[in-house]
């Protein structure tokens, strides 16, 4: 099925990598199957749509919340601090050239849980259900959602880094980590998803480029935190993740697009050459100097050609004693019969006597008749052989036109993939003595049309 190449040279964050894997291919049958069994599919609904960022078109995926239900994620002006102007709100789905509408309200509201005290300027000024849920109340979710086992590997998987990352920003045991954003059904809906759709393309090997993260700071429940963020910094830390800095001011790797990332088990891009089978652009919600994209490119190792090798039987004779015209008439019978080769050498024999040694290449099953053949039709009185291995080239036949007739072009492939072609000899021969025009120039003559047309193996 090849493997998966993502691009996070401009960042990456869960619903990035769900609309690029969904942008690339990815079974969207698979993903509605698995949503719509997740235990808390009432309260969400998706929206996958088509957008354009930096002129270029590009899938958006959209966790819409039913009313009542309430997320911290994807809100700019949560993440910034500020009020004005856009914010990153799932609902109010507008789609323009590289951004998002921004939704219309803006509220506030605080609340207290275990260790946090979370003072959010964030969501609307109404009432809402704020679920907090930690890393076993996901669990459970996941564990009874119906997807392949691997999905669900890498669903949870996803979740533990996160866990694991998250317990270390804020210094408390993994199983008293309360996810927060984390855990917000928007996050559960992008780790399920990812999980489930890259596991519908079964790639060989997943790859990713490093994760490019901007620089500055964001606000989120717990105040103002550097960018980028502690989760993203352990994650990439734990799991060996390779990272890079882009001078931009912004958060462009969230925690859920690294620890989806790592639980993918991305390896570093492909140090071989590759064909790219089909390619997916996964649009950010967020405006920054760059436009938020990730790429999901599913690619094929190039296919190196492959040398033709097989068996062939050499056999050899030496005659000293036959007519000249026996001795030609014995290589045309044996190349009529089936010899790949047959060809006299000058050799000196025994005595000092001048003589001939006549070579032939046949395959292996045609041996024996071409031993009666040499017995047949030459003099000798014995025949050597030896098996032998040979390469040889994967070639094609064309018929080109030119304005002295149609000439046929034979093209072989060499070992580095380059093409070498040349004009059939008897074409030319016959060319040139139908035109009077001597070999040498018809040869040139007609190498320079079929150049001049669309040929440059020549
Ligand atoms: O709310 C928590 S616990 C939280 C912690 C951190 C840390 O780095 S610690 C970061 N954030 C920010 O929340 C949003 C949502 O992230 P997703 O991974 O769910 O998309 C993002 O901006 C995080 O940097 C939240
Ligand atoms: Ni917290």
């Amino acid at each position: 099925m090849g493997s998966l190449y993502i691009d996070c040279s401009l960042g990456v964050s869960g619903d990035m990598l769900v609309a690029a894997l969904l942008d690339a291919g990815a079974d969207s049958a698979a993903l509605d199957r698995a949503l719509s069994s997740l235990s808390v599919a009432d309260e969400f609904e998706i929206a996958i749509s088509t957008v354009t960022k930096a002129g270029m078109r590009a899938c958006d995926f959209d966790v819409v919340l039913r009313h009542g239900h309430e997320t911290h994620d994807h809100d700019m002006a949560y993440l910034h601090g500020h009020g004005e102007g856009r914010c990153g709100r799932a609902h109010e789905h507008a789609h323009e050239d590289d951004d998002h509408h921004c939704c219309e309200h803006a509220h506030a509201h605080g609340h207290t849980h275990g260790d946090h005290d979370h003072q959010h300027e964030h969501a609307r000024r109404h009432e809402h259900h704020h679920e907090h849920r930690n890393l076993h109340d996901v669990m459970a979710i996941i564990d009874s959602a119906q997807m392949t086992q691997s999905a669900r590997a890498i669903a949870a998987r996803a979740f533990e880094i996160l866990a694991q990352a998250e317990a270390q920003a804020h210094g408390l045991p993994v199983d008293q980590v309360h996810f927060h954003e984390v855990g917000a059904i928007d996050s559960i809906v992008d780790i399920v998803s990812a999980a489930v759709l890259a596991d519908s393309l079964d790639p060989d090997a997943v790859y990713a480029t490093p994760l490019a993260d901007g620089h500055g700071t964001i606000r989120c429940q717990h105040g103002v935190i550097p960018v980028p963020v502690p989760a993203v910094v352990n994650i990439c830390r734990a799991c060996e993740l390779p990272t890079s800095h882009l001078d931009v001011e912004g958060e462009l790797v969230t925690p859920t697009g690294a620890a989806l990332i790592a639980a993918l088990d991305a390896r570093r891009a492909p140090d071989f050459p590759y064909t790219i089978l089909a390619t997916g652009m996964g649009a950010g919600k967020r405006g920054y100097s760059v436009p938020s994209l990730v790429r999901v490119h599913r690619i094929e190792r190039a296919r190196e050609p492959q040398p033709h090798v097989d068996g062939v039987i050499e056999l050899e004779c030496d005659v000293d004693d036959q007519p000249a015209e026996g001795m030609a008439h014995a290589a045309q019978a044996l190349l009529r019969d089936g010899a790949l080769e047959a060809h006299w050498l000058p050799v000196f024999g025994k005595k000092g006597r001048p003589a001939y040694q006549l070579q032939v290449i046949a395959a292996p099953q045609d041996a024996e008749r071409m031993r009666r053949l040499l017995f047949l039709e030459t003099t000798t009185i014995g025949v050597r052989w030896t098996m032998m291995d040979r390469e040889v080239l994967e070639r094609s036949e064309r018929v080109e036109q030119t304005s002295l007739g149609p000439v046929r072009v034979k093209t072989v492939v060499l070992p580095d993939g380059e093409h070498r072609s040349k004009p059939e000899y008897e074409d030319v021969a016959r060319i040139s003595s139908r035109e009077g025009i001597a070999f040498p120039d018809a040869l040139v003559q007609i190498t320079a049309e079929i150049r001049a047309g669309r040929n440059t193996d020549l």
